[in-house]
């Protein structure tokens, strides 16, 4: 059985944008990502399955299960979510992280358990913000606030985590160190995650499977080797790209071509699909 899979998906926003039937399976511990251009649906792709948008009956499964039929609380046990926006809220690191545990809350319980400070610290290590615990979340650098939202995130201890640009306020070292630890967490605790994911090259290092969006449908999915050539990119992003293979990790590394003096630009072929 898959842990997620979408059939025919076709929600969105009323009498505004609606995905056009998507369809994918993911098999549990495995990392995907959501690649396309701005405004091409991924964020509204994620929102279904996080429960921001309203889904319709029979076209998203968690566990073979409809996920339109599942309760908040049910929801929160099994699914994650980590946005590109922090909440503005004025409670030290530690509480904030503490809050991926409230979905475990038994009736009448008000205080968090000893093994809820155990999870949350050990998240806060892992995601290095473990010195910054007794700071306000809000006084955090854009970076910190992201990697305190994945800390609380995976606190949950989801079996699907959802990422919505999780490494857009991050340094390149910071962003290794997170897309190491979600890639280290699908393989050995079988998390599975979806992330949007803008860097074509950070998508194609860390991700098992692609999925690139055109204009709210799914115009390919499979292996980053698949998906990522100059054909796919260029007919997708409308923009001049070579690509080539990362003599370290073997995966394809995507390079712009600028318009600057100097540089022979080829026309940029669009091709029929
Ligand atoms: N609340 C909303 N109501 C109506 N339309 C919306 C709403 N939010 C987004 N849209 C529209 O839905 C389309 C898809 O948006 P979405 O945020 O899913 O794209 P995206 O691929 O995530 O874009 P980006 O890469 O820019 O974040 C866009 O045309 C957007 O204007």
């Amino acid at each position: 059985m898959h842990l997620v899979e979408v059939k025919n998906a076709n929600y969105g926003y009323a009498y505004a944008f609606q995905l056009m039937d998507i369809s994918f399976e993911l098999r549990q511990g495995m990392l995907a990502g959501i690649i396309g251009p701005n405004g091409s649906g991924k964020s509204t792709l994620l929102k279904g399955i996080s429960g921001e948008l309203a889904l319709p009956e029979n076209q998203v499964f968690l566990k073979g299960k409809d996920l339109a039929g599942f309760t908040d609380t049910e929801r929160a046990k099994e699914i994650a979510v980590v946005t590109q926006f922090s909440e503005p809220i004025d409670i030290s690191v530690e509480e904030y992280v503490l809050m991926g545990r409230i979905p475990y809350r038994k009736k009448y319980q008000f205080f968090e358990t000893e093994r809820d400070y155990e999870i949350a610290q050990k998240y806060m290590k892992l995601t290095g913000i473990y010195p910054l615990r007794a700071k306000k979340f809000s006084k955090l650098s854009g970076g910190e606030q992201q990697l305190a939202s994945i800390a609380k995130a995976l606190t949950q201890e989801p079996s699907l985590l959802l990422l919505d640009e999780p490494t857009s306020h991050l340094d390149i070292s910071h962003q290794v160190q997170i897309l190491d630890l979600v890639h280290r967490l699908t393989k050995e605790a079988g998390l599975t995650v979806i992330m949007v994911i803008h860097d074509l090259n950070l998508a194609s290092e860390y991700c098992d499977y692609l999925m690139l969006m055109r204009s709210g449908a799914l115009y390919r999915q499979g292996t980053p080797n698949a998906i990522l050539n100059p054909r796919n990119i260029e007919d997708v992003y409308k923009t001049e790209v070579h690509t080539q293979e990362n003599p370290r990790s073997k995966k394809p590394a995507v390079f712009l071509v600028s318009n600057k003096t100097g540089q022979v630009r080829r026309p940029t072929k669009f091709y029929l699909t």
